[in-house]
């Protein structure tokens, strides 16, 4: 059903803005009673987790078991604010294991994790997350940075500075020079569950320079643009797991479901020798949202082959 409204601007618009905030209202109070009345979000409050995405993820483990603590797994938690993935992956790897966040918006890791404020769709990205798990260069266990809300990236550039002119470094980042310090593959497991981001609840944007609560993808209920623009993101996760998980590594992404699902799946297909496609109990029937868990990263992937066919 098409509404026919003709605007005369600055007539009426501030006439139809009145009904439009009706609107809103209304669905935000739905989602309100939605919330409320969920068994899911009750006990993510009683288990002291960020939100109730974390069931979604423990569900998703208990039946792919990627998570191992008797390994020493370091995790890639893509889009992981307000951060309940992180918690899940936090508990589930043990002590020894090593779990970084990185979200666009700032946001306060939880215990034991540490995060980077950046979007993954910049190739600097990248850089912060090889140099956070390399051994040479911990700077995670600098308290100078994470001395403001666990951000990594707090005093990096000062770090950065000093360190980029270091043969270390180089070998690091030169992928051609395989040496016992080159981590090329410094990622066990990358999740991603990148998409709408959580309500803002301070004016915390003053934080930021490049206004990315509004140039980020939110959710729109338009389920064509969903799904494009959730596989914009997905692909996004997959080229980060291609370039930085390990051989025999693994990934959990999360999609709006559509059109080209199947041609996502098949990317997957080249580069992890098992792909699943999940709809965990506590993902609500009404979301498009559904699963992929790919397993164990073949050793030799042409990135161009999986991108161009
Ligand atoms: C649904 S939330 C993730 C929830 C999280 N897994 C949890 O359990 O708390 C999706 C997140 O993806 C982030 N995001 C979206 N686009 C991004 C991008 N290009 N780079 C980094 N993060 C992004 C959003 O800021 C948002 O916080």
């Amino acid at each position: 059903m098409f509404l026919n409204v003709n605007i005369r601007w600055g007539a009426n618009i501030w006439g139809l803005a009145r009904p439009l905030r009706f609107i809103r209202l209304n669905s935000q109070s739905r989602w309100l009673d939605r919330q409320s009345n969920d068994y899911y979000t009750r006990e993510a409050k009683v288990q002291n987790l960020r939100s109730r995405a974390a069931f979604k993820l423990m569900e998703i483990d208990d039946k792919f078991h990627f998570f191992n603590k008797d390994k020493t797994q370091r995790v890639l938690d893509l889009g992981f604010a307000p951060g309940a993935w992180s918690q899940v992956a936090r508990q589930r790897v043990g002590p020894q294991g090593m779990v970084l966040g990185v979200d666009i918006l700032p946001c306060d890791p939880p215990r034991g994790v540490h995060s980077i404020q950046a979007n993954i769709l910049s190739a600097k990205t990248q850089e912060l997350v090889r140099l956070y798990f390399s051994r040479y260069f911990q700077l995670y266990k600098n308290d100078e940075l994470h001395k403001h809300h666990g951000y990594f990236q707090d005093g990096l550039e000062d770090e950065l500075h000093n360190i980029r002119d270091t043969e270390t470094y180089r070998e690091i980042f030169d992928s051609s020079l395989i040496t016992n310090k080159t981590d090329k593959y410094p990622v066990d497991v990358v999740i991603s569950d990148m998409y709408e981001c959580w309500p803002q609840t301070t004016g915390f944007w003053n934080n930021l320079t490049n206004l990315a609560y509004y140039r980020m993808a939110n959710t729109s209920g338009v389920a064509v643009r969903d799904h494009y623009q959730s596989i914009d993101l997905g692909d996004a996760a997959l080229v980060t797991a291609i370039d930085l998980l390990k051989p025999q590594g693994n990934f959990v992404c999360k999609l709006y479901t559509g059109k080209e699902d199947k041609l996502f799946e098949k990317r997957l297909r080249k580069v992890f020798q098992q792909v699943n496609r999940f709809k965990p109990d506590s993902s609500r029937n009404e979301s498009k949202e559904i699963y992929f868990v790919g397993l164990r990263k073949k050793a030799l992937i042409d990135k161009l082959d999986v991108f161009m066919s």
